[in-house]
């Protein structure tokens, strides 16, 4: 009932639980526990959250926490779609400050796992996007943390043309890489 699949980056993956469609439209268990351990994905949420973006090329991130906050994320778009990117800042990671990007949309039912020591963003492809996601830490502002998205050590691809991006101004003065703190100790 739940697709894995890779996406590169150690414990980065997409999630697609199936659907299950009838002449109303369908049904589909978004989350459940036991399906992710029967994956071997131990991660327990304690916070659900929803971002809505009225514009296309609304671009939030790269944002995460620092221990001993940081987080664990489950996105999904349950409105329009996104170019979501995971960034790896984990100091000694043979791909540290790689980066990989996976389309999530309403209509395909994908999810991204995030685990900890990732920095996390996404662009809008469309207006009127709802992201929903759960995060396997509370919010703690004092370890809220962000790093610029066009950081040219980092190289992320973002499909759309950077002159048009909405942005806020945290992340839009956020530092670089070379300026920001990491993780430290993660594997
Ligand atoms: C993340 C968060 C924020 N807030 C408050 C703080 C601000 O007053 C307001 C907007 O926060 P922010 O501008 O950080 O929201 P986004 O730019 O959407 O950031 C989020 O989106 C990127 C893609 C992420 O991966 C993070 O989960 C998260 O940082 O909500 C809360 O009250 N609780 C929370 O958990």
């Amino acid at each position: 009932m739940l697709d894995v699949r890779p996406l590169g980056l150690d414990g980065v993956l997409e999630l697609t639980p199936r659907r299950l469609h009838d002449e109303r439209g369908f049904f589909v268990e978004t989350y459940n526990a036991a399906a992710l351990a029967a994956k071997g994905i131990d991660i327990v949420f304690v916070q659900d959250n929803h971002s809505c973006s009225a514009r296309a090329g609304t671009l939030r991130g790269l944002h995460y926490q620092l221990p001993p906050r940081a987080q664990a994320k489950l996105v999904r778009a349950v409105r329009g779609s996104v170019f979501d990117v995971v960034v790896d800042l984990r100091q000694n990671s043979p791909t540290f400050a790689k980066w990989c990007g996976i389309e999530l949309s309403a209509a395909k039912g994908n999810q991204v796992l995030v685990p900890v020591g990732f920095a996390h963003g996404f662009v809008t492809l469309e207006p009127n996007t709802d992201i929903l996601y759960k995060v396997s830490d509370f919010y703690a502002p004092d370890h809220d943390r962000a790093i610029r998205f066009d950081d040219p050590d980092i190289g992320i691809e973002w499909p759309v043309d950077a002159g048009g991006l909405q942005l806020s101004a945290k992340d839009r003065d956020a530092p670089f890489l070379a300026d920001a703190a990491v993780f430290k100790g993660i594997e």
